[in-house]
């Protein structure tokens, strides 16, 4: 979550101010409205939430049963009611993340708590409760409670996320979540393994968590730090406005590509996608131009074809000609790794 940041503005705003369509940063007339209509709803969301802020200390309310993570901006732990079930053991527990005011502005709270319910409910989402609690010096919201930790502690270095059937259905539901988060008219931006949560131990279900960072489609922004992995390479550009890059969902079709490579070679392809500067992606940018096997770089070598095809559309450096995210579904239920495909095809001899 973003904690006290400088507002982004929607595209529609500088749109009008230019009145040319190169002033919608390559938008189209429909994203753009979709973006507004986003923007528009989670306005209205955060004006109700603000009302219905519960004031109180969170200890009043909630007692607590253990801690579940530490992020950058939020402390998460798990509570149960203070009136119901605690003292008998037996109460519905929740997560509660608290931000502290130091650190959190009430709109980027509100931003975050609206998101979280402006998005209902998907099985690969977790859920939120409508409470929001207004404290002396915090902000706490409660979501459904995910007990197995996150995706970071089950991608193995040099190895990834085994067996490649865990990593195919992890991906299949990232995706779906994701498309269900575009079909809103907002772009997640913040898709890495520490953003998703897993629901059990050998990792079948999976939920993306912490909308922070989610904006509506649209909004200009400009790369706040140094690019990561995850980072799509036109936001490492520079902006088409000068306000920034009107963000789409192409972004999170990036971030996805980069999470598969990693749950299938538990390595990153690249420190940066930036020409010039990483090795890596330059060698990525030279096997895409010449598109010869023998300039394929070295992290690739353990994955399938069905793998290098999806990865190949969901990398485009190209924003435009990307592959959305639901291009996964396309290839499900084939070898993504090179031994996957090596014992297929050692099945296949012996039938
Ligand atoms: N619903 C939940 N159930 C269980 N654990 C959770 C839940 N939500 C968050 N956590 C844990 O708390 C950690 C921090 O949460 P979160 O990522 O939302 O905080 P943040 O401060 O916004 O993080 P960031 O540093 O990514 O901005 C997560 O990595 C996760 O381990």
């Amino acid at each position: 979550m973003p904690g006290k940041q400088p507002e982004p503005r929607p595209a529609a705003a500088v749109a009008s101010e230019h009145d040319t369509k190169d002033s919608l940063g390559g938008l189209t007339p429909e994203e753009l409205q979709q973006g507004q209509e986003a923007a528009l709803a989670l306005e209205e969301r955060m004006a109700l939430g603000a009302q219905t802020l519960v004031h109180a200390e969170v200890e009043q309310l909630y007692q607590e049963v253990r801690p579940l993570g530490q992020g950058r901006f939020g402390r998460v732990v798990l509570v149960t009611h203070c009136q119901k079930g605690a003292s008998t053991g037996t109460g519905t527990t929740m997560a509660l993340k608290q931000l502290p005011k130091t650190s959190t502005s009430l709109r980027s709270f509100l931003y975050e708590f609206c998101v979280g319910l402006s998005l209902g409910t998907h099985p690969a989402i977790v859920a939120a409760y409508g409470i929001g609690i207004e404290s002396a010096d915090s902000y706490s919201f409660l979501t459904e409670p995910i007990l197995h930790g996150d995706l970071i502690a089950f991608i193995q270095p040099k190895v990834g996320l085994t067996p490649s059937e865990a990593a195919q259905r992890c991906a299949a539901q990232l995706a779906s979540a994701l498309e269900h988060i575009h079909a809103l008219g907002l772009v997640y931006r913040d898709l890495k393994p520490e953003n998703v949560l897993v629901c059990d131990p050998t990792c079948q279900h999976v939920k993306l968590a912490d909308f922070g960072h989610t904006r509506p489609r649209g909004t200009l922004l400009r790369l706040a730090g140094p690019p990561i992995p995850y980072t799509a390479p036109e936001l490492c550009a520079l902006p088409p406005l000068p306000e920034g890059l009107p963000i789409q969902p192409a972004l999170d079709a990036w971030a996805l590509g980069v999470l598969v490579f990693c749950l299938l070679t538990g390595y990153f392809p690249w420190d940066q996608p930036l020409e010039d500067t990483d090795p890596f992606y330059e060698d990525f940018l030279v096997w895409r131009a010449s598109r010869q096997a023998q300039d394929r770089p070295q992290p690739w070598f353990g994955l399938a074809p069905a793998a290098d095809a999806l990865l190949w559309e969901l990398l485009d450096p190209h924003p435009r000609r990307r592959s959305p995210v639901g291009a996964v579904r396309g290839y499900l239920g084939q070898p993504w790794r090179q031994q996957d495909e090596e014992a297929s095809g050692l099945k296949e001899g012996r039938q």
